[in-house]
């Protein structure tokens, strides 16, 4: 089964200021089921997904379980340029030590579901990308029925593998289409960065049943920004909420070598800064996570930083709104 491990607070170093100038001197450690989260100001609240079963079942190179520490030891050292009044918490991580992760999943849910109902937004360290099957269905179960909740995820792959032999890491997606199936609701998935070289003609196939939406690698850059601009509000214009999930191995392994399956020919920062500014900027997205951090991998710490500035670049966003 998944278990939740408390927040390290060891994890959260740097510069010492004595005005909270730096992110590990603005985190506060909370038991989520100590504590009521309810109050009127915004509320960041990162969770750990340490899991790199999904990875291990898809025949990836595993070490995503240490993902999420490493995100955090840079994040920590980053400057605060939050709001004295908005609340940034680490909650703490669920971890998979069994091989069982659904069971993982089923706590990401909860918790997710239980944030969200405190007015928190979550932010989820992954870990594989099977976090976003927990995520997504915590965020619906939040949200219940009514209101469309669209997917963007910013990704080298489709992630929509059958399932019939298993879940894993390259699954995710299609299991949430299949759970839209089946209870009658739209499926509303944007995949940005797809490489034809790393998705097979049977999941292209797949996405074009489920009518996915979706920008190749070559076109999803800022050489083509109308094309970039136009897609994304398309989708946004279709939804009413938005998950946000980034998985690292999407950008070029220049960027992000830290991860199991890297992508030398994939997207650069730039572009995917614009996309999430633009994102933000609608008001509707709702929870976010980055998936697939491997530190067996990285070097010189570049995918945790690169990981930990995409959490500092969000969180800040949104709360300038
Ligand atoms: N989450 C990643 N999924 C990819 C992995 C590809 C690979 O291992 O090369 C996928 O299944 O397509
Ligand atoms: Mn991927
Ligand atoms: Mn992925």
């Amino acid at each position: 089964m998944g278990n939740f491990v408390k927040p390290d607070k060891k994890l959260w170093t740097g510069r010492i200021s004595d005005r909270q100038l730096y992110l590990h001197e603005k985190v506060e450690f909370v038991d989520l089921n100590e504590s009521n989260l309810e109050h009127p100001q915004k509320t960041f609240a990162i969770i750990g997904y340490a899991c790199d079963e999904g990875v291990k079942r898809n025949h990836g190179r595993t070490g995503a379980f240490e993902g999420p520490d490493a995100i955090r030891k840079q994040l920590g050292k980053m400057p605060n340029h939050l709001d004295t009044g908005t609340r940034f918490l680490d909650i703490g991580t669920i971890q998979c030590s069994d091989g069982n992760m659904e069971a993982t999943q089923d706590l990401v849910t909860e918790k997710v579901h239980q944030l969200l109902n405190s007015s928190a937004f979550p932010i989820l360290l992954g870990g594989g990308h099977d976090i976003a099957y927990g995520h997504y269905n915590g965020i619906r179960k939040h949200l219940g029925s009514g209101k469309s909740l669209g997917i963007i995820n910013f990704d080298a792959h489709f992630d929509l593998r059958n399932n019939s032999k298993g879940n894993n890491s390259g699954t995710p997606f299609f299991q949430i289409a299949e759970d839209c199936k089946e209870d009658g609701s739209a499926f509303k998935y944007l995949c940005l960065g797809v490489r034809k070289d790393a998705n097979d003609a049977e999941l292209f196939v797949t996405a074009e049943a489920l009518d996915v939406t979706y920008m190749p690698s070559e076109k999803f850059s800022m050489s083509y920004p109308k094309i970039v601009v136009r897609e994304l509000l398309d989708f946004i214009a279709q939804v009413d909420h938005i998950y946000v999930t980034i998985d690292l191995d999407g950008f070029s392994s220049a960027y992000a070598p830290g991860v199991s399956a890297p992508s030398p020919m994939g997207f650069c920062t730039q572009i995917v800064l614009e996309s999430l500014e633009l994102i933000i900027k609608s008001q509707k997205m709702v929870s976010f996570d980055i998936a697939e951090m491997n530190p067996k991998y990285d070097i010189d710490d570049q995918t945790a930083k690169l990981a930990a500035s995409l959490v500092h670049f969000t969180i800040t966003s949104l709360n300038g709104q």
